[in-house]
């Protein structure tokens, strides 16, 4: 029989530690003084000390051998937003999870703080200023988001002081930083491509975007915070920037500090949704014999002509969380870092 190893407070996992978000979130463990093990289905980078694991989350065994000895463990393990392939979506964040609970509870970890997303309340409708305790969305904005809704449902659920088993939901919005693998070359890519000449609606829906660094900061005291008596237990948080920009403004500044021209020319919000749900339905219609991605899809359309910026005063007032990076420095330390998609001279 294996010998179990005793947790140590110190000593922690990230699942998904591999991706954009977990690898800012190992090396300041690091740099914290955690002891950390990364668990993913990939490796991408290499930091003395931390100890890698490669496996399925779905797969408890493998999750239990990187959890000997470990009290915390950060979730944030997803397929790309983009993939848009349900069954993996369900596989992964909703068995998986629930894997990933079995495995933590069977291993003896004492806390779990999951990584979930602001958009679990969003339907395509302007939300301004929202709350945690607006209602989960009836119609998500996909079947990513859907399955985001019930993950974060699972692990909340499974928060129980009796049992010494803590959780806790970071929902972040928008992240960006250096090394995003998403937003930042989806843009450029569409400008490049000649589609970024055109601001959808007014211009003036206000958007959170979330430098990754402050998405870490909330993650950290979120863990640090999370004890028995305290009113983290079973709860979600919004982690925001806390500075709601025009959508088309934060859109323009990149593709500024880029060399890029900005969107000018504008268009109704309600001619380009139609239009993108018609462009939608006729690739789901001819999806068994071409595939195609179109660059604008309802989702999008939506995201980028709606108020959606979130209150993070939950998250100030039980944690103490307050942003560490503004959005002018985290966009212009995003800017410097694509130096390799700036528009030739
Ligand atoms: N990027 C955003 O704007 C944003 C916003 C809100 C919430 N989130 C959430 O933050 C988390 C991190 O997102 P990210 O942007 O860093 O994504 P990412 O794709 O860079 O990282 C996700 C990581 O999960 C790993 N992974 C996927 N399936 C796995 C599996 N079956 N087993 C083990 N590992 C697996 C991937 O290999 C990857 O390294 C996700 O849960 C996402 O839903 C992201
Ligand atoms: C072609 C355009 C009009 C704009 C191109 C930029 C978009 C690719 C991004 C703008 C807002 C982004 C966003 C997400 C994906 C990329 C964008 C649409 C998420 C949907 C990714 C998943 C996260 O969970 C969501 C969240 O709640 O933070 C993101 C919301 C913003």
């Amino acid at each position: 029989m294996a010998t179990r190893i005793r947790p140590s407070s110190k000593r922690c996992a990230v699942i998904g530690g591999s991706g954009f978000l977990g690898r800012y979130l190992v090396e300041q463990l690091v740099d914290r003084g955690y002891s950390v093990s990364v668990f993913d289905i990939r490796q991408g980078y290499e930091i003395p000390g931390v100890t890698f694991h490669q496996g399925d989350l779905c797969d408890k065994q493998a999750l239990l051998a990187a959890l000997q000895g470990v009290s915390l463990v950060f979730h944030c393990a997803s397929p790309a937003p983009s993939c848009d392939d349900r069954s993996l979506f369900h596989r992964v964040n909703v068995d998986g999870t629930q894997t990933v609970l079995k495995a933590c509870q069977e291993a003896g970890v004492q806390k779990m703080v999951l990584t979930s997303s602001a958009s679990v309340v969003y339907e395509g409708t302007d939300i301004k200023d929202g709350k945690e305790d607006l209602p989960y969305a009836k119609k998500p904005i996909d079947y990513y988001t859907e399955t985001k809704i019930q993950q974060e449902r699972l692990v909340l659920e499974a928060c129980d002081t009796e049992k010494g088993f803590l959780t806790v939901a970071i929902r972040p919005h928008g992240i960006f930083g250096p090394r995003d693998p998403q937003l930042v070359p989806i843009l450029v890519d569409t400008a490049r491509r000649g589609k970024m000449k055109f601001i959808i609606g007014d211009g003036k829906n206000l958007v959170d975007f979330t430098f990754v660094e402050n998405v870490v900061h909330g993650h950290i005291l979120a863990a640090e915070r999370l004890r028995p008596e305290s009113p983290l237990c079973g709860k979600a948080y919004h982690i925001t920037n806390d500075e709601p920009v025009y959508f088309w403004d934060f859109m323009s500044q990149v593709l500024v500090g880029l060399g890029y021209d900005p969107p000018k020319y504008r268009l109704p919000y309600q001619l380009v949704y139609v239009l993108a749900m018609v462009l939608w339905l006729l690739v789901l219609f001819l999806r068994p014999v071409l595939q195609l991605r179109p660059t604008f899809t309802p989702m999008r359309v939506a995201l980028a002509g709606t108020h959606h910026f979130y209150s993070c005063a939950r998250a100030k007032q039980d944690m103490g969380y307050q942003p560490l990076v503004s959005l002018k420095d985290g966009i212009a330390r995003t800017v410097e870092s694509y130096a390799h998609l700036r528009k030739a001279a």
